[in-house]
């Protein structure tokens, strides 16, 4: 049995489009990857068909099984919590499937741990609605990782975060996938962060795997001009991973979108 989530020929039709064709890929556990691609390429599908919120066509396996939701920790594109909850309950909420009306002494240590792991500790008491965007979007990721997810799959979890906090939680994900053996997925727009902490990356484009590997096969100049249609220059930082520095685009035209 082979270990891991592969992806043979999956594809996503929303109505009478596709959205995602041909899609195969094979991806180990221990890691984390990075889904990038421009707006509309197809990430969000991809990632809402492997965590079973969307229906698809060809097999996606993890550990040479369907996808059982259980053993996952899916944070969408979109999500919020409007409910008058704290920050702790919000958490709690992770494991409602375990917790019945009992919550243990090992939930809370649980809470308490990623908590602090995120920097949100002071923060357990407060109601949800009163914190800043980037600090709810930490404790809904927080909330996932209560799950102890085997296969975490996250959809732009980043976006709302300052650039310190976005490095700290990347580092904390890789960390999690190496400890614990878990797959992390995450779609992200920020193409230097996907370089500096991601295993692997996935381009797509148009719903379809243009490449996957290391940063420096898959973030190369042609394909970042294609691809992206700008103008950029690709450097290597000092550890030899590709940096890649937007100098412009040529011409503002609206780009190939995974439903055309
Ligand atoms: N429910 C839907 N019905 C029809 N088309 C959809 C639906 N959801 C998404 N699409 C289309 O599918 C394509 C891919 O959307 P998707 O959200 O997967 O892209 P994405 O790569 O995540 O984009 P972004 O970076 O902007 O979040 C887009 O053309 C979008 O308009």
């Amino acid at each position: 049995m082979r270990q891991g989530l592969i992806l043979d020929k999956v594809a996503v039709e929303r109505g009478r489009t596709t959205i995602v064709s041909h899609f195969s890929a094979a991806l180990v556990p221990s890691q984390l990857v990075a889904v990038i691609g421009p707006n509309g390429a197809g990430k969000s599908t991809l990632l809402g068909a492997i965590a079973g919120d969307i229906p698809h066509k060809g097999s996606i396996l993890w550990n040479g099984q369907p996808v059982d939701r259980a053993a996952v920790g899916f944070m969408p594109q979109y999500c919020a919590v409007r409910a008058e909850l704290s920050v702790l309950q919000v958490l709690l909420l992770g494991r409602h499937e375990k917790l019945g009306w009992h919550v243990r002494e090992d939930d809370l240590s649980a809470a308490a741990e990623i908590l602090c792991s995120l920097g949100l500790d002071h923060l357990a008491e407060r109601p949800m609605t009163t914190l800043s965007g980037g600090q709810q979007q930490m404790v809904l990721l927080a909330q996932r990782l209560m799950r102890e997810p085997r296969l975490l799959i996250l959809d732009e979890a980043t976006s709302a975060l300052d650039l310190r906090h976005q490095i700290g939680v990347l580092d904390l994900l890789k960390d999690y996938a190496k400890r614990t053996g878990a797959l992390v997925l995450i779609a992200i727009h920020d193409l230097n962060l996907a370089s500096r902490h991601a295993d692997s990356l996935m381009l797509l484009h148009g719903g379809e795997l243009v490449s996957h590997g290391t940063s420096s096969e898959v973030l190369t100049l042609p394909a970042i001009r294609s691809i992206y249609q700008i103008e950029a220059e690709v450097l290597r930082c000092r550890s030899g991973l590709p940096v890649v520095v937007p100098l412009g685009v040529a011409a503002f035209a609206p780009i190939r979108d995974a439903a055309q």
